[in-house]
């Protein structure tokens, strides 16, 4: 199998400059391959660093050493030295990412929210919204929202549009946050259907999944991430210098 995501030795602190210039170290020396067709679920407890893990993945957050080797347009490349429009491009074509809340823009409808990522993958606006809206319909979000923009929905509701976005393109790598957090018991069954199609086209997933009848109906295996919180530390702050 193909290997579609490889991080090297990633290591990530955070320095809380307003609090005195104490460094949290959240994890390092992380080695994880995820091929295509694989869900990993990263697994530990509240603050072991999971999310920060999957953001780093996505280049949300930037890891203080190592590489995230990600398979792009058939060369592997590493996300951490790439330029920002390389970023784009990747984030555009190869990496999709669900996170457990939708960032609402104003004014824009449901159904344009979830179709955009199709159209700047190049497929016909008209072809994009009828697949958004078959997206829409398994994830039992009504017809009558669709034209609406979701600032107003549920958190639930937000999610399910959340999830389309992220499963109309055929990314080959996906990384989901939570994506069942708010979800009903039917509901959690479509995305546990959507997670596993994406395993059979081949999608490499890496995902957050606290619910454990979701974890068992998609995980291949488990990625544990251990805390390091107990080791922060104080940066040095420089003395200011005397005129
Ligand atoms: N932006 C940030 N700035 C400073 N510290 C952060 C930031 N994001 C996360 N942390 C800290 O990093 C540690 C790991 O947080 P993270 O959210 O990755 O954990 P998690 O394993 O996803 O937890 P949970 O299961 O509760 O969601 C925590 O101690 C958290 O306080």
């Amino acid at each position: 199998m193909t290997i579609r995501l490889h991080a090297q030795g990633l290591a990530k602190t955070f320095t809380l400059h307003t609090q005195g210039g104490i460094v949290l170290h959240v994890f390092d020396n992380i080695e994880l391959v995820v091929k295509s067709g694989e869900c990993v679920c990263l697994h530990g407890p509240s603050g072991a660093g999971k999310s920060t893990l999957l953001r780093s993945l996505y280049a949300n957050y930037k890891p203080d050493a190592g590489k995230i080797l990600v398979q792009h347009k058939g060369d592997m490349v590493d996300l951490l030295v790439v330029d920002p429009w390389e970023v784009v491009e990747i984030r555009r074509l190869t990496i999709g990412y669900v996170s457990q809340f939708l960032r609402v823009i104003p004014r824009v409808s449901a159904l344009d929210v979830v179709a955009e990522p199709a159209i700047a993958n190049g497929l016909p606006a008209e072809k994009a919204k009828a697949l958004a809206q078959t997206l829409l319909t398994r994830l039992r979000i009504p017809e009558r929202l669709w034209s609406l923009a979701p600032a107003t929905f549920s958190g639930g509701e937000q999610q399910r549009v959340n999830i389309a976005r992220g499963f109309i393109v055929n990314y080959p790598i996906l990384l989901l946050d939570e994506p069942t957090a708010s979800l009903d018991g039917a509901n959690r069954q479509t995305v546990i259907a959507l997670i596993n199609e994406a395993k059979t086209r081949g999608a490499a997933i890496v995902g957050i999944f606290h619910d454990a009848e979701v974890r068992e109906a998609v995980a291949d295996r488990l990625f544990e991430v251990t805390p390091r919180s107990s080791e922060s530390t104080t940066r040095s702050i420089p003395e200011p210098t005397r005129a």
